[in-house]
């Protein structure tokens, strides 16, 4: 069992005036990783920043917090290149955002990122199935993308189990709506990288909200290992 449970706070209900140093801030609460939303007005009905933004949070960090970016963009293809020179880790696009998915997978790769694959909650598991082989991280929505803050949809933790199942090493993240209510659900089903928006940032002690879900995601990891 390659995968370990990551927690990784979605910046996007911060201040977004400073956002450099909410970054700096989750990192030093103990975050695992940064989830960057990016929605361009097109692919989601909202709009936050580009590849310009990710490059100065960068430099601001430093080279160490692992960015994870969020794709929410129509043409996923158009924006590799300018986010990797950007200082981005790991891609995480939308399957319903492109025809080419393998030679999107071989781009991202070649640009020295990490692949996600994201797929929204009226897409099936079974259409990211035959891409799981191919990428780092599968990404189930559990709301529909575009704003935070909305309510968790546990129905899609059936995605998230059937996942596991099949592809026990690979990193799954969930994204919407957790937090601590909600964490369990997310953990028992398999999942190992948490996105955690709203519940962390309007926290008043976000670092335990972060060591709460590392700890209720860790202990079901080493459950299922022990099951095995
Ligand atoms: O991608 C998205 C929304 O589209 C998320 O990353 C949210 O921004 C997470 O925020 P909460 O739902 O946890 O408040
Ligand atoms: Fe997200």
């Amino acid at each position: 069992m390659a995968y370990s449970a990551k927690i990784g706070p979605s910046i996007l209900n911060s201040d977004l005036a400073c956002l450099g140093s909410e970054c700096t801030r989750m990192m030093d609460c103990g975050a695992d990783y940064l989830h960057l939303d990016v929605m361009d007005g097109h692919f989601v009905p909202n709009i936050t920043f580009g590849h310009p933004v990710v490059e100065c949070l960068r430099n601001q960090v430093g080279p160490e917090p692992f960015f994870d970016l969020h794709m929410m963009v129509a043409r996923p293809e158009q924006w590799v290149r300018p986010m990797a020179a950007a200082g981005a880790d790991q891609y995480t696009f939308h399957l319903e955002a492109t025809s080419n998915v393998g030679n999107l997978i071989k781009e991202i790769r070649e640009s020295g990122m990490k692949v996600g694959l994201a797929i929204k909650p009226n897409t099936t598991v079974e259409e990211m199935a035959p891409w799981a082989g191919q990428i780092d991280m599968a990404l189930v929505m559990t709301v529909e993308p575009g704003f935070g803050g909305q309510k968790f949809m546990e129905d899609m933790m059936t995605k998230v189990s059937w996942l596991r199942s099949q592809f026990p090493s690979l990193d799954i993240e969930v994204d919407g709506g957790v937090g601590p209510d909600t964490i369990h659900k997310c953990a028992d089903a398999g999942a190992n990288m948490i996105v955690s928006g709203s519940a962390i940032m309007k926290s008043d002690d976000p670092r335990s909200v972060i060591t709460l879900l590392r700890n209720v995601c860790a202990e079901a990891i080493q459950k299922r290992s022990l099951d095995r």
